[in-house]
């Protein structure tokens, strides 16, 4: 049955998850969690360890007023002591109730907020990471490290933290006690323990596959979770509800699965110990018994020692078996960290110096440039945008526009060739410096979950109230927002869903507006709109263009008309540059694209009279509503 699990053809095509783990062992992990997060929280831990230290010293204490109990009670019949040893053992579990109390509440404290160091750390690194990695990863795998990861690493903390501070200690004091109480009984008493640790060894590299798996299997979920959700038109539309549950529910079934594995060895961690130390126990009372009858043992040392083996039994298991029960954590923190430890390859340089943006030109020049190797994306791209001017890219799907939009923002750096922003390499500046230079508009509008002035000032938080609303004005956005309820307050929705495509746009218009950028990139803002909305929102477009410098990817034929100059691209390269109707009449491949990409639009009159794209645009409206 196993086998069939991890065989399965229908699990989720992971991309490449081990670009995002880091291989540590066991006690790399724990060192690591000692060193980054327990020795920074050193005077917690030790109030900690201390609280555990009482506890242990009470626990310890008990086997000892056993003895007294039966030496000196009842066979030396002491009534003093018949007074003091009640009220010592209210005192003692008095003393170990509130230390446990303490130790806990520190424990759970210190667990808890490396937890959320790991989320901070975890989300200001992906943030923060290369696009090109961030596209090769689901979101969902994200997701599910912040969830669940998390929180077995927490577990594996925790456990470290009682087995090191509390159940060591006691293990300690009462191996200690025994040998203190007699050294051959205790011997017996210890004996089995290193065969118990070698078994042990065996079932913590069997946790640690399931473990991997466990976690993979989750990632999945969350993975089918949100793409499901995502695509839930589409779902219902083909009727595929019942593939995809079918498709959730291998994936659950598996994971039951493999944590059932997880739960069955660590659960046997504990009766192999047991059983195996039981043994040496029987044969300590084999030998004590033996030495009572023949010996010199009393009653009371007797007692006394089999209550200090039997308090030292539990601790003692959980530190044998600690290692077994750590594979989760060091499966989980091997997922964070590989998330951590990531390297952006796009850095700043040591010294680098904010970007001085004077007039606003941009230049590539000689750029080459590859998201995969042996797959050149720009080949020697060369391309001027003068201060103020606006330049439209269009060519074939995969020519290469988007990727030069990506190099300006430094989403990606070049591997060779320079990109220039008024003279100045943009790879020698700083990368915010860079980011601020340029609004980006792109094709789907992005909207937060929040409300419409919270989207508008995404990027310009300082804004004023009359910015925002000027700004709004100049998008064409202000009487559409103000006849909602609830104005400039209203809740966009996920995505933005609450809005009309058109509504999106002119938000994401305002946004760009507001940040009043001296560069503007435009990735083709009216293709996912119906001819309706791109009526409506061409006025908004026309102020957003006013006085700065643009590059538009163009796809429809209006886009491409307030350009200044139309540059075509194709593999990467500049084949053709001009104006519309020197581009047409040249009949290359601006006129192939004409005719086939943006020219169906127009072949039945006035090419950039838009009510004849009518039956085109609704057409793909109607698919993209569907
Ligand atoms: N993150 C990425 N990783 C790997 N390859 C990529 C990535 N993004 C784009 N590419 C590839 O680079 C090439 C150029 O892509 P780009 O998005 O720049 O084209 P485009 O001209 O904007 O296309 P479209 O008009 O369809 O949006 C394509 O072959 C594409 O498959």
């Amino acid at each position: 049955m196993v086998s069939n699990v991890f065989t399965d053809s229908n699990s989720i095509d992971r991309a490449d998850d081990s670009l995002h783990t880091t291989n540590l062992s066991t006690w790399q992990v724990v060192g690591r969690l000692t060193r980054d997060h327990l020795l920074p929280r050193k005077k917690l831990l030790l109030g900690c360890f201390g609280a555990m230290m009482f506890s242990a010293i009470a626990t310890g204490s008990l086997p000892f007023l056993m003895q007294q109990a039966a030496d000196e009670v009842f066979l030396g019949k002491n009534e003093t002591m018949l007074y003091m040893l009640p009220a010592l053992v209210i005192v003692m579990v008095a003393i170990k109730a509130t230390s446990e109390y303490f130790a806990t509440v520190g424990q759970a404290y210190v667990g808890n907020s490396i937890v959320a160091d790991l989320r901070v750390e975890m989300f200001e690194r992906l943030t923060q990471a290369d696009l090109g990695w961030l596209q090769r990863t689901h979101s969902g795998r994200f997701v599910s490290s912040f969830m669940n990861d998390v929180l077995a690493i927490r577990e594996a903390a925790s456990l470290t933290i009682v087995a090191l501070g509390q159940n060591i200690l006691k293990v300690l004091l009462l191996t200690g006690s025994m040998f203190y109480m007699d050294w051959r009984l205790s011997v017996f008493a210890v004996i089995a323990i290193p065969l118990a640790l070698r078994v042990l060894g065996r079932q913590r590299r069997r946790v640690h596959v399931s473990a991997t798996k466990t976690f993979q299997e989750t990632g999945d979920l969350g993975i089918l979770v949100s793409q499901t959700l995502t695509g839930i038109r589409v779902v219902k539309a083909y009727d595929r509800e019942a593939h995809e549950t079918e498709r959730a529910r291998r994936i659950i079934d598996r994971t039951l699965e493999f944590i059932m594995r997880s739960v069955r060895t660590k659960a046997s961690s504990g009766p192999v110990v047991e059983a195996l130390t039981g043994v040496g126990f029987a044969l300590a009372i084999l030998y004590g018994g033996y030495q009572g009858i023949h010996g010199s043992l009393t009653a009371g040392q007797f007692m006394g020692f089999v209550t200090a083996a039997m308090l030292m039994y539990q601790p003692m298991k959980t530190v044998a078996s600690l290692q077994t029960m750590l594979q989760e954590g060091v499966v989980a923190a091997n997922r964070v960290f590989g998330i951590i430890d990531l390297d952006s390859k796009v850095a700043e340089k040591p010294g680098a110096l904010p970007l001085k943006v004077t007039a606003g030109e941009i230049s590539f020049d000689d750029v080459s440039f590859h998201y995969r190797d042996g797959e050149p994306v720009l080949r020697d791209f060369s391309l001027t945008v003068p201060a103020g001017k606006r330049i439209a890219l269009v060519g074939p799907s995969g020519s290469g526009k988007s990727t030069v939009l990506n190099l300006l923002l430094r989403f990606y750096d070049p591997q060779s060739g320079q990109v220039r922003i008024d003279g100045q390499d943009i790879t020698d500046c700083t990368i915010s410096s860079v980011r601020l230079a340029s609004a980006l508009v792109t094709q789907e509008p992005v909207l937060f979950d929040d409300t419409i002035r919270a989207n508008i000032m995404y990027g310009s938080e300082g804004a004023s109230e009359e910015q925002v609303i000027a700004a709004a004005r100049a998008a064409v956005a202000h009487d559409f927002i103000m006849a909602f309820p609830k104005g400039y307050d209203t809740p966009v929705g996920e995505a933005g869903n609450m809005l009309s495509g058109g509504q999106r746009q002119r938000i994401a218009f305002a946004r760009a507006m507001l940040r009043d950028a001296p560069i503007l990139l435009l990735d083709e803002p009216t293709s996912s709109l119906d001819t309706e909305a791109e009526a409506q929102i061409q006025e908004a477009l026309d102020v957003l263009l006013k006085g700065r410098s643009v590059i538009m990817i163009a796809h429809r034929l209006s886009t491409v008309k307030k350009a200044d100059v139309i540059h075509v691209m194709e593999a990467g390269r500049i084949v053709e540059s001009g104006n519309h109707d020197e581009l047409v009449a040249r009949n290359g491949v601006y006129a192939r694209l004409h005719r086939t990409q943006f020219g169906a639009e127009s072949t039945k009159s006035e090419p950039s009279d838009p009510t004849d794209r009518e039956p085109r645009a609704r057409a793909a409206a109607n698919a993209t509503n569907a």
